[in-house]
């Protein structure tokens, strides 16, 4: 495994600073009161070991002199030993108390960044992904920042106390422990920056095993995995991806094992020369047996404040590094570039796209080549095309998923980019192909289509009605209330508990209808494939309910079964990133182009069935 790049390095720095500004702003603003009495208690806290030092000197010096009062002393030895024992509780308390109210803050401010990325272009962007979950990591470290600054606060203190403590018994060997501390600090920073470089490099792993994980885990997969008996397949795939990102963890590890190796053996060596020295210099009469034991407990204690103070600062370095992302995010531009002002104008004359074009990238192909398409104001327009002509991809433009390449999509005469996205998703209501299953009541998956429905189930059940599933709904064990869900329990009654149930796939179809259908006053309805799941006479029955929604209504309807396009105002057939063809039906046929070869195609498959 590669590290990241030296440019990538390079920026982190400016990186880092920007992320340690905003989890001290974030941990502050979160839990000022916590963090004053947490700091205080940490600073007590690391005083606590001088003090008991010098105490302990105080006492044996006095125990090896005839006659010398410890009660004083003894108590105050008793003291901090016990201040010691209790401030390490009460810091680690205020630690998780911080570390809470902080990632609650986060998470907030990440999910409304994430929300701010009104397109889908960052979403579908893999290194947006891996920030994204790095991120939520990040957010769940930030107890450790809270750790790392109080460390680093009381490290620095405690080294401080120590290093004059020893500098009055010897500044030669003050100089010495000094000295052999600064390649452990150099050694450990860098290591900590290979390390969240290499993190970062070994996040595609991670998302590919997520992504296995979930498959065989998941229900959504479980019927295919069993039948085309594929479980050990994707189980091997889903180890290959854990064995590359633990093969490069472990090569992190042997480089840790090997400089903190001969780090430790470096500070032992120390050490042992300065006990050495100590006891020779006790023997000549040089120090007293305190000043022997206070000796001891400043080496110790300044080894111990610096290996404290350098696992904060580059245990703080990664974790600070983590952050970065969460950084990233919440500070990432909005993906289309966002009209702040401006309203989406009530439609009157229609929707316009002049000569679109459009590619998901630089490089992708160009999926729409220039495409001239009206849809005229309380008019039903109809887009049909084979798999993969761009019809989907064409809603996605009118919903300003994305914006246009190329060319110009007007709303009523006005340039899309000019309508804030929110505004004008609030005037579309629409059924996409792949429409979603929400794991919710049946009564929350319809009004989630207009929320302003939550406390107003007569509108949910007129929508359901209209799209052929109220029956089905008011039937269900709790009617309207009944979760469309196995995979949890909803609600929290434990003596009542509610069984979810399992909607048939054409079911969930006309609930999508439904969500579509609450939003009543929309001013353009899509309907994208509504009826691909359904059975015959359900089709027919929603084609009827659909022409009666559309009637006055602008609509583009998408559909491979062209019966149910034929009695659209218009029709368009979308080939090669082209309108290739638009009419009626019956102009369409007259023309004999290749909307009459697909109409006569099916119908014939029909006919030979009788
Ligand atoms: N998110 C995406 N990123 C990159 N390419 C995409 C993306 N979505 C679709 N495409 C490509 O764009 C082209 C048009 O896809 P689109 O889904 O719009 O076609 P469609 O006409 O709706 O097809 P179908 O009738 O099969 O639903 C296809 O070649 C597809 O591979």
């Amino acid at each position: 495994m590669s590290a990241a790049p030296k440019g990538d390095l390079r920026i982190r720095a400016r990186d880092l600073r920007a992320s340690a500004a905003e989890a001290v702003s974030l941990i502050w603003r979160a839990a000022s009161a916590n963090v004053m009495v947490f700091l205080l208690a940490t600073l007590v806290g690391a005083a606590a070991p001088i003090a008991t030092a010098w105490a302990t000197k105080l006492v044996i010096d006095r125990l090896t002199t005839p006659h010398g009062a410890v009660g004083g002393l003894a108590l105050a030895l008793v003291a901090t030993g016990l201040g010691a024992a209790v401030l390490p509780v009460l810091v680690h308390y205020l630690r998780a108390q911080i570390g809470r109210s902080a990632g609650l803050t986060a998470t907030e401010r990440l999910f409304a960044a994430a929300e701010r990325q009104v397109g889908l272009r960052n979403f579908e962007n893999p290194t947006f992904q891996d920030r994204l979950r790095l991120a939520q990591e990040g957010i769940g470290r930030i107890a450790e920042i809270v750790d790392g600054i109080g460390s680093a606060l009381g490290g620095a203190l405690a080294l401080t106390g120590f290093i004059a403590s020893l500098l009055i018994l010897s500044p030669a060997m003050t100089v010495m422990v000094l000295v052999a501390a600064i390649p452990a600090l150099v050694a450990e920073i860098l290591l900590s920056r290979r390390r969240s470089a290499m993190e970062w490099s070994i996040e595609q792993f991670h998302r590919r095993e997520f992504f296995y994980s979930q498959l065989l885990t998941g229900v959504a997969a479980a019927t295919e995995i069993r039948l085309f008996g594929i479980g050990a397949f994707l189980r091997a795939r889903m180890m290959d991806e854990r064995r590359s990102s633990d093969a490069a963890g472990r090569r992190m590890d042997l480089r840790e094992l090997r400089v903190q190796g001969g780090l430790t053996v470096l500070s032992a060596t120390v050490a042992g020369v300065g006990l050495w020295w100590a006891i020779t210099a006790a023997r000549g009469g040089a120090l007293s047996v305190g000043d022997v034991a206070m000796f001891l407990a400043a080496v110790i204690g300044v080894q111990s404040a610096l290996a404290t103070l350098t696992a904060a600062i580059s245990g703080g370095q990664a974790r600070l590094l983590a952050f970065t992302h969460y950084v990233a995010v919440v500070r990432a531009e909005p993906d289309l570039p966002r009209a702040q002002q401006g309203t989406a104008p009530q439609l009157r004359q229609g929707i316009e796209l002049r000569d679109v074009w459009f590619r998901y990238s630089d490089d992708h192909p160009w999926v729409l080549r220039g495409v001239n398409l009206a849809i005229p104001y309380g008019c039903a327009v109809a887009l049909v095309g084979l798999n993969g002509a761009g019809k989907s991809t064409l809603v996605k433009l009118l919903c300003r998923m994305y914006d246009p390449t190329r060319g110009q999509i007007l709303w009523d005469g006005v340039d899309l980019r000019d309508i804030p996205p929110a505004m004008l998703r609030e005037r579309i209501s629409a059924v996409f192909q792949d429409h979603m299953n929400y794991d919710m009541t049946a009564g929350e998956n319809i009004a989630l289509g207009d929320l302003t429905t939550l406390g107003e189930p007569g509108r949910i059940r007129e929508a359901a009605g209209r799209a052929g599933i109220h029956d089905k709904l008011a039937a269900l064990p709790r009617g309207y209330d009944t979760p469309l869900t196995r995979i949890f329990v909803v609600g929290t009654d434990k003596d009542d508990p509610v069984t979810g149930v399992v909607l048939s796939g054409g079911q969930w179809q006309r609930l999508a209808l439904a969500r579509a259908f609450v939003r009543n006053d929309s001013d353009l309805m899509i309907l994208d494939e509504p009826s691909s799941g359904l059975d015959p006479e359900a089709e027919h029955e929603i084609h009827t309910v659909m022409r009666e929604h559309r009637e006055g209504r602008t609509s583009l309807l998408i559909s491979h079964r062209l019966s149910a396009v034929r009695d659209a105002d218009h029709i368009a057939v979308l080939d090669g990133g082209r309108i290739t063809e638009h009419g009626s039906h019956d102009t369409l046929l007259a023309a004999d182009g290749s909307y009459a070869r697909l109409f006569r195609l099916q119908a014939a498959g029909y006919q030979e069935a009788l």
